[in-house]
């Protein structure tokens, strides 16, 4: 007999968010947070009384799960230990106006502490016998760079010794995971003693741990940390309270607290799917499997009108052919192989004018249904449908940066698909080669980066590769790829690392649309002859290549020929070649992936971008 699924606690530091402690409070309510974690500075900050926080809480529905944190109590002289005391006292009056029954103790820093766990146990027991005396218990948090406690273990040690009821551990797989700690250890500790437990993720990063710590944490399932395995290994030793997230991160806390507590709940859910097997439960209802996907149906390009005509011009030199009007709609669809590119000259936005800019992506989905009630239980905003009675109902969510995306039935005949709703165009070219859509590269703003990984990581149950940053003509770029077990979907999500002054373009590495051929040689050659405006790639690019690679010379020479850009790995090779971009926002690229290679040729990125403006200065375009 399976046991039911339990539905667990959730709760947020209020440091995670930005604004004055109502802002986050109301914040942290909205996305459905059951409980908070407040931090001493917002409540310091804050005018309202201890009694009207305690109310507001309890109006919004969040229990206060934890005061933190209290600093540099334990292992110190005996007058600094009265000193400690006699403020503990006053936190434990505050706590009694909060109504808040459990404080944070993290390890020491001070120069005044002393390197002797005997003490350090002696000084905490003192401290829980105090605050048992007033409904209050102590957890005691190892921070990674604590001048003697920075372990786990050893602040489990430190309680053990202490040996008294009112106080416990919390651990935080950060200051854990940061030193490449060893969770499973954790089921030593008797469930009963652990107090507390805070979540973070982070990317792998070679700094100092205070600075990583304060800066860069993400919310689990953006950065690197194996999460999944540290909250089965917590949950495994028999850990029953709240799941609190505590993310000190430097964009998170400018953003606005509402969607940046919705990005913290879906990471809170997403890690809970993978953790525990029966997954999270929302108000007794559990969350669909992630849906089954099988490759893009299409991808959707808004434009004005002068826009639509130049994206048209490029499809067709690409070889597409114009293959249906939209019943409804001023949206055409162009057709090559299965590769499918909607041009919607609709809704007028400015991103729109000039060459078009990425709207929507569609993807074959065996239950859309299930994929549209997987995507709100994860909090994705659902887009209002605007389809008339006889058209294809078609669901669809609001990614971060705006971008709708559609699930398709897989399989459906034209009839019952959206390919219904088009008024098919007959004739049309022979083609170059394009048999499909190989891969989306969606330019993220840099402040939505890591909710757009998490976003498609959840929604979509896409799979991120590790992160690759690359110095591109106008800055860093930060580029990841997420793409389903069956590698029928890819999105690669890049971003600026820094963005700062004026001297870059607006739009410094436009989305694409990367085309699938089986050889890249003949395609490129079809759309030269179709008028492709093919971008040149420079003579040294090839040089170093040949250095590099030692490629067989006739293909070297090829590539040269046809400037198509080349890269390989352990598991295959990868040919592509892009066009100019007709506009500023998007442009086309044709690839070829030969055996089972992964990525994008997310290295010659630099070229083709430098190549694109090259091409723009010299014919505006
Ligand atoms: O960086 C800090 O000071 C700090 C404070 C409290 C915590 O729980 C923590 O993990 C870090
Ligand atoms: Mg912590």
């Amino acid at each position: 007999m399976s046991t039911p699924p339990v539905e667990r606690a959730r709760s947020i530091a209020t440091v995670c968010l930005s604004g004055s402690l109502e802002d986050k409070l109301t914040a942290a309510s909205a996305a459905g947070f059951d409980g908070v974690e407040i931090f001493e500075n917002d409540l310091i900050a804050s005018a309202a009384t201890p009694e009207r926080i305690r109310a507001q809480c309890a109006d919004l529905g969040l229990a206060i799960d934890l005061y933190q944190p209290f600093r540099d109590f334990e292992a110190v002289p005996r007058d600094v230990l009265r000193a400690n005391l006699r403020r503990a006292e006053h936190k434990f009056d505050l706590m009694a106006r909060l109504g808040a029954d459990l404080a944070l103790v993290c390890s020491s820093v001070s120069p005044e502490a002393v390197d002797d766990d005997d003490l350090a146990a002696e000084q905490l027991h003192d401290l829980a016998e105090l605050a048992a005396g007033r409904g209050i218990r102590i957890c005691y948090e190892a921070l990674a760079w604590g001048r003697f406690v920075d372990t786990y273990e050893r602040a489990w040690r430190i309680v053990r010794r202490a040996d008294h009821p009112a106080l416990g551990v919390c651990l935080d797989s950060f200051h854990i995971l940061s030193r490449g700690g060893d969770p499973t250890t954790i089921r030593t500790i008797p469930a009963e003693k652990l107090f507390f437990l805070q979540l973070a993720d982070a990317p792998r990063m070679n700094m100092d741990l205070l600075q990583w710590s304060r800066h860069h944490r993400l919310f689990p399932g953006q950065g690197e940390f194996d999460l999944a395995g540290f909250l089965g290994a917590v949950l495994a030793a028999g850990y029953a309270g709240p799941l609190s997230l505590e993310v000190f991160n430097d964009v998170f806390r400018q953003a606005d607290p509402g969607p940046a507590a919705v990005d913290a709940m879906r990471s809170l859910l997403a890690l809970e799917e993978a953790a525990v097997p029966a997954g999270p439960v929302v108000g007794g209802r559990s969350l669909p499997e992630p849906p089954e996907l099988a490759g893009p149906a299409f991808v959707e390009l808004g434009a004005d009108a002068g826009a639509g005509e130049r994206l048209g011009s490029t499809l067709a030199a690409l070889g597409f052919r114009p293959a249906g009007r939209h019943r409804s709609k001023p949206v055409r669809l162009w057709e090559q192989g299965d590769a499918r590119i909607l041009v919607n000259t609709g809704p007028d936005r400015p991103e729109h004018r000039g060459g078009g800019a990425l709207a929507a992506i569609g993807v074959h989905s065996a239950d859309p249904r299930a994929a549209t009630r997987r995507a709100e239980g994860l909090l994705a905003p659902v887009l209002p449908r605007s389809a008339r009675p006889d058209e294809a109902d078609l669901s669809s969510v609001a990614a971060p940066d705006g971008t709708a995306l559609f699930f398709c039935r897989t399989g459906a005949d034209r009839d019952a698909s959206w390919l219904g709703d088009f008024d098919p165009e007959p004739g049309g070219t022979a083609g170059a080669g394009v048999t499909g859509i190989d891969h989306v590269a969606m330019t993220q703003p840099f402040d939505h980066f890591d909710e757009a990984i998490l976003f498609y990581r959840s929604v979509l149950g896409l799979d991120p590769e590790p992160p690759v940053e690359f110095a591109a003509p106008f800055g860093l770029v930060r580029s990841r790829l997420v793409l389903d077990p069956g590698g029928t979907v890819r999105l690669a999500l890049d971003s600026a690392v820094l963005r700062r002054g004026s001297w870059a373009p607006a739009v410094p590495n436009p989305q694409h649309v990367a085309l699938s051929t089986d050889d890249v040689f003949a395609t490129a050659r079809a759309v030269r002859e179709l008028g492709a405006p093919v971008v040149a790639i420079p003579d040294n690019y090839y040089d170093d290549l040949d250095a590099r690679l030692e490629l067989d010379p006739e293909l070297a020479a090829r590539l040269r020929e046809c400037s198509v850009l080349y890269d390989r790995d352990a598991r295959g090779e990868y040919l592509h070649f892009s066009v100019a971009v007709p506009g500023s926002r998007v442009f086309f690229e044709v690839v070829q992936r030969v055996g089972g290679y992964r990525g994008r040729g997310e290295h010659n990125t630099p070229v083709r971008m430098a190549a694109h403006r090259r091409r723009r200065l010299a014919t505006g375009s």
